[in-house]
């Protein structure tokens, strides 16, 4: 069986290319850096390391790289012989994939079933995908290929910092993850994925995620970054960041449980889980990486503003909610193309109308005022 995952980096090779390997798939990579392909095509093969206190590690073998944007051709003919296609490149890379997507399944000559995943950080990322693709085919074409092609929505969790190793393709993650992937979407058999969990309803599952391992994460994020800290071990030893992470795990809790009504307890149990992931001593993730592109992260179906407006529209005032996203107006990273947008948004029209822009919350709007009011008295 052959797989091909579009996107090299951490998770690509430290979550899903390893489930696709140990799946009994052929794995074949599709990025555009050049040093992790070339590297891909010498090795075949590169190590797995869990960030444990067992340090076990695994090969994960049999595996190649196409640079998509040397041999775009390579890469759609890939996709043409594949079994399932699978990508991890981020939300914003999506259309930049679709071509290629879209000219390999259009060269399934038999139109034999394949499903594409895309496994990001956002809710119905293969339905975007899809969207993207379906901007390259004809409404013909279109209808034939989406006979035959699923995009099956899917929820990932694994946290995988950016980090540096002798060997550019070895990978330390964290023991655990999810994969969580839609059953409605699947074309032809359910593919066999060790330890994946197919689900007929996916938006619990994806809500549940972004909106407590993400929306956590985010605050830690943000407001660790304003007490002037660097990482995600640095900022869980500050009570006043653990604090704001807890409120916001509240607020969210709240609306996630009551939105798909789950046993508060469980809920809890899943919280507190999350919270001891983020202090595993065994990963240093950085704060810029966690809370890298604010302005999806800010925009308005994303971890912050969907719940903090859902809270606020049933009459909660979601304080902590408020105080990460004025936090996160303060997200200044140069390296960091949305952090610099966003900056220069808010030297131009104000804060409030960079908040506008960047979430869709109005400015004057009673919730626009707490949260400017939080983003003058922060640092
Ligand atoms: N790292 C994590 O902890 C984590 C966990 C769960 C989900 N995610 C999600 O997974 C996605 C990827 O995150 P990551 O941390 O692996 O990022 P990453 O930057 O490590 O990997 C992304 C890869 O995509 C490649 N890429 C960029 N443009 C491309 C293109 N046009 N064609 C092919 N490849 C291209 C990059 O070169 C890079 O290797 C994001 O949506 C992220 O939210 C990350
Ligand atoms: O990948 P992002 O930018 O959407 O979010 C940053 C982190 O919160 C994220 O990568 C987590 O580590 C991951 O989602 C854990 O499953």
């Amino acid at each position: 069986m052959k797989a091909v995952h579009f996107g090299a980096g951490n998770i690509g090779r430290g979550f899903i290319g390893a489930i696709l390997q140990q799946s009994g798939y052929e794995v074949t990579f599709v990025d555009v850096n050049a040093e992790l392909i070339d590297r891909l095509n010498q090795d075949r093969s590169y190590q797995v390391v869990l960030a444990d206190e067992t340090k076990e590690s695994f090969t994960v073998d049999g595996v190649s790289g196409i640079n998509s944007q040397e041999n775009p051709d390579k890469a759609v003919s890939a996709i043409a012989e594949a079994d399932i296609v699978t990508a991890s490149v981020g939300p914003h890379v999506l259309p930049f994939i679709a071509p290629v997507i879209a000219k390999g399944l259009m060269k399934r000559a038999e139109g034999s079933a394949v499903n594409v995943i895309a496994c990001e950080n956002m809710i119905g990322g293969s339905d975007q995908l899809k969207a993207e693709v379906a901007k390259h085919l004809t409404e013909d074409v279109a209808k034939k290929v989406f006979e035959f092609s699923g995009f099956p929505n899917s929820a990932v969790d694994r946290i995988v910092p950016i980090q540096q190793h002798e060997n550019p393709l070895t990978i330390e993650v964290e023991r655990y993850f999810e994969w969580v992937i839609e059953t409605a979407g699947l074309k032809g058999e359910q593919p066999s994925l060790k330890g994946a969990l197919f689900v007929e309803d996916l938006v619990p599952f994806i809500e549940r995620k972004l909106l407590t391992v993400n929306t956590g994460h985010a605050s830690i994020a943000y407001n660790g970054l304003l007490k002037g800290y660097q990482t995600v071990k640095e900022a869980m030893d500050d009570s006043e960041v653990v604090a704001l992470l807890e409120g916001v795990l509240t607020e969210t809790s709240l609306f996630l449980t009551d939105k798909f009504d789950l046993d508060q307890k469980d809920h809890q149990t899943y919280v507190q889980k999350i919270i001891e992931r983020y202090r595993n001593p065994y990963i240093s993730d950085g704060l810029d990486r966690v809370g890298r592109a604010p302005l999806r992260k800010l925009s308005a179906g994303d971890r912050l503003t969907y719940p903090a407006v859902e809270l606020d529209q049933k009459g909660n005032e979601p304080a902590a909610l408020e105080k990460t996203i004025a936090a996160a107006l303060k997200f200044d990273v140069p390296e960091d193309p949305e952090a610099v947008q966003l900056q220069a948004w808010i030297v131009q029209d104000g804060p409030e109308a960079a908040l506008e822009k960047a979430s869709g919350i109005k400015a004057g709007s009673s919730m626009s005022e707490r949260i400017i009011t939080y983003y003058h008295q922060s640092n």
